[in-house]
Order: structure tokens, then C-alpha cells, then sequence
């Protein structure tokens, strides 16, 4: 990485630069795509940019790349605002769209093109078709790639100008689990030598095994940010307990400084932060009988679910929610929520009647199915004038 055409004081990490989101606002006519938006991704590490479809990210990402205007609000890499960087090819490599490539131009020509359009050498379109393991087909005919070797292809693209900076939208969609893989070692090693990486995806699970940090959106605005593990960590199990007396049993286990105790709609306390020894002893010690003991764990995925459920929520128009209620946060029975919880937005309903701790077989939140008739890339929406190219950062609005 030779680095970026940055200020000597730029917010530069030990490896790289800072990547942060300012107060970002996008406002589509009556829509918010993105709601007074700020985080931040740190160099030498992964940070997964997570939210359902719709959520934002995006729309998010083009702001940031400058490809569309925000309405209020602005991106920085190493503390410099995006637009005003010399070279931004060479500061931030970007994927945002599949990649739309000439069926007849060889993977080598397509680079050699877009390494002249930047102004790097052709040789390098030979050390990035290298870096993404393309070497042994370079010659080939770009029509006849597989999905999988297109994303590396625009992968490649996107390292031409070597920045230490990578943004890619949704890189794992269409990638068989071997390339994930593959992604994944990639990224990794790229974090390693200080690069500074975020990555968008709709599913957690497609991204858990490769980020150390979670910016988690729903509805254009902020749900989440902090590391993997703090959010693990707020999905902690819990034992559901029945009981002769469930409140009873609560106020006797905050006796015992366990405030985390909560009565179920179905009648059985849900306990975080305690042993099941050590819930029966409380119990017995009460006078109140216990009935039965299960063990919960809360998986990230659920966890996420619930997280954006509010989106659905509003999506979908569920009649009779307004205002959430004081202090809505992620569902009963699940513990404090993570550091990095941010408060829902002010437009966040509440959660429908149902809405309680996930029961074991939790899937989806009604309506996560297939899109709504219709539901797609509004018109408009991508570059007109380059549709599907990858994304050379400093585009038009
Ligand atoms: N050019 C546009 N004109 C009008 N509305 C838009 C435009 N672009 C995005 N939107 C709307 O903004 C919201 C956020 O869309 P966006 O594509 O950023 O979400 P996303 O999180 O990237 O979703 P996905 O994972 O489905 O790509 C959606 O409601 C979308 O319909």
C-alpha cells in the first residue's frame, strides 16, 4: 500500500486512515433514505455495514464515495472530506455495483483500461488480476466469467490504484461458500497491513466470520455500532425458568443483585446473568417451587432481527403503532442492550403485540420474505451514465 493523497494531519489510524460518516442525511422526496447518520470504521480492522434491505447502506455508501449529494451531512477519509482528496482512486478502492464488462475485453484489458484512466501503470492490472487469483485466466474473455470471478474482477478494479482504504457494497452476494472463503482471507489480510475496510451486507451471518466491527442500520438511522464481540456479548444466554411464583422469584433474585429477570407473556421468568444453580438455590430458599429449567441462547442473527425489526414494522404498515414506548429497546429478557446500542429513532414503532423474546424456532420477522410486489432499484437510481461500471469514486450526483 503506498498510501493515500492525503494531508500530513489527517485522522490516520497507526496502519491508515479513519473512514467516518458525518451527520450524513438523504432525503429521496418524501423518503429518508439515511437519517442523521455518523459512524466511523477504523484502519487495520473489518467493519461490517449491516441493515435489511432498504435500510439505507446504499445509499450511504454513494454519499460517501460522492457518487450522490447529500442532503445534509459528509464523509471523511483520514479527517478529509471526500470530494477534496487529489486522487481518490488511490485513497479509496470501491465496489458498489456488479461489475458490467465488456462480454469481448479480456479481464487483463478491462484493467489495463481503467489503470490508464487513473493513471497508473499497466503493470499493475497484472499485480491486481495476482492479488484476486485471476492470473491463469487473464487472457480470457471477461463474457465468459462466472459470477464469482466477475466480483473479483471488480475486486481487482478497485485495487488498481492501491488505496488503503476498500468500500464494497454487498461483496458477498452471489459467492459460493469457497469464495466467501476466499473473501474473507483476503479482507483479512488486507485489515492486517493496516488497511481500512467496510463492508455492507443484509445478513450478519454472511459476514460474521470476517468483521470485527458492526455498524448496524434500520431505517436510515444508526441501531448499532460497536465490535463483534460486545454485541455477542449482549446476546448472552438466559434460562427461562417456570415457577410456582415468577415474580416472586424475581423480586427474590433481586435480592440477589440480579435485576435482569423478566416475566414472560407465556409465564416463565427469563434470567441473564445467573446460573441455573444458583436461580433454583434463590428459588428454594423463597419457598417457591420450581417447575422447569431451559437453557437459551440468543444467536447474532436473531439478535440483528430484532434489532431492525422496527423496520418491518413501519414497512409494511401494520395498523395501530405509534409512538414506541419509553425506553424501547431490543426485546425483553435480553439483557442490557449492547455499549453500542443507539436509542431508535424517533419515528421507531413499537413493537407488535406479540413481540417478545424469539421462541426457539425464530425466523424472520413477518413480511422478511420476498420483496413487496414492485420493490426494487427506483428509476433513476444507479449511474446513468456508467450503469453497473464499478464505482470510481468522485462521480457525479
Ligand atoms: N434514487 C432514489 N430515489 C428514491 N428513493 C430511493 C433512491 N435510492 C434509494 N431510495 C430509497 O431509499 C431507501 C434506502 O435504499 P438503499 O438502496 O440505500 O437501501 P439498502 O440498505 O442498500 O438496501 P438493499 O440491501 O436492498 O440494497 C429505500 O427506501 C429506497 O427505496
Amino acid at each position: 500500500m503506498t498510501g493515500p493523497s492525503l494531508t500530513k494531519d489527517d485522522r490516520q489510524g497507526p496502519g491508515g486512515p479513519f473512514l467516518e460518516v458525518h451527520s450524513l442525511t438523504k432525503q429521496f422526496k418524501s423518503t429518508t433514505a439515511v437519517n442523521n447518520l455518523s459512524f466511523s470504521a477504523p484502519p487495520g480492522s473489518i467493519t461490517g455495514f449491516l441493515g435489511p434491505n432498504g435500510a439505507g447502506k446504499t445509499t450511504t455508501l454513494r454519499m460517501m464515495l460522492g457518487l450522490i449529494q447529500p442532503t445534509s451531512g459528509f464523509a471523511t477519509v483520514g479527517g478529509v472530506p471526500f470530494q477534496t482528496i487529489a486522487n481518490p482512486a488511490r485513497s479509496v478502492g470501491a465496489v458498489l455495483d456488479s461489475l458490467s464488462l465488456h462480454p469481448k475485453r479480456s479481464a487483463l484489458g478491462h484493467l489495463k483500461i481503467y489503470a490508464s484512466a487513473i493513471g497508473v501503470p499497466d503493470a499493475r492490472a497484472s499485480e491486481v488480476l495476482a492479488l484476486v487469483g485471476l492470473s491463469e485466466v487473464a487472457n480470457r474473455k471477461a463474457g465468459a466469467f462466472s459470477l464469482g470471478m466477475r466480483q473479483r474482477l471488480a475486486l481487482a478494479t478497485a485495487l488498481l490504484g492501491d488505496p488503503p482504504v476498500l468500500i464494497l457494497d454487498e461483496p458477498a452476494n452471489g459467492l459460493d461458500p469457497e469464495g466467501i472463503a476466499w473473501l474473507r482471507d483476503f479482507l483479512k489480510s488486507y485489515a492486517k497491513r493496516g488497511g481500512t475496510v467496510l463492508i455492507s451486507s443484509h445478513l450478519l451471518r454472511e459476514v460474521e466470520q470476517t468483521v470485527d466491527n458492526i455498524v448496524m442500520i434500520s431505517r436510515g438511522s444508526l441501531v448499532y455500532q460497536g465490535t463483534l464481540e460486545d454485541l455477542r456479548a449482549s446476546g448472552r444466554s438466559r434460562v427461562l425458568v417456570s415457577s410456582s411464583n415468577p415474580a416472586g422469584l424475581a423480586t427474590a433474585l433481586a435480592e440477589k443483585n440480579v435485576t435482569d429477570a423478566q416475566v414472560l407473556p407465556d409465564g416463565r421468568l427469563a434470567v441473564v446473568g445467573l446460573r441455573t444453580e444458583d436461580i433454583t438455590s434463590a428459588a428454594e430458599a423463597a419457598n417457591i417451587q420450581i417447575f422447569g429449567v431451559a437453557a437459551e441462547t440468543v444467536d447474532l442473527e436473531q439478535l440483528f432481527l430484532s434489532m431492525t425489526a422496527g423496520q418491518f414494522v413501519a414497512q409494511h404498515g401494520q395498523p395501530g403503532y405509534g409512538q414506541p414506548p419509553a425506553g424501547y429497546g431490543p426485546p425483553p429478557g435480553y439483557g442490557q442492550p449492547p455499549s453500542g446500542y443507539a436509542p431508535p429513532p424517533q419515528n421507531y414503532g413499537p413493537p407488535p403485540q406479540n413481540y417478545g423474546p424469539p421462541p426457539q424456532n425464530y425466523g424472520p420477522p413477518a413480511g422478511y420474505g420476498p420483496p413487496p410486489p414492485g420493490y426494487g432499484p427506483p428509476p433513476g437510481y444507479g449511474d446513468p451514465q456508467q450503469p453497473g461500471q464499478p464505482q470510481q469514486p468522485g462521480g457525479g450526483n
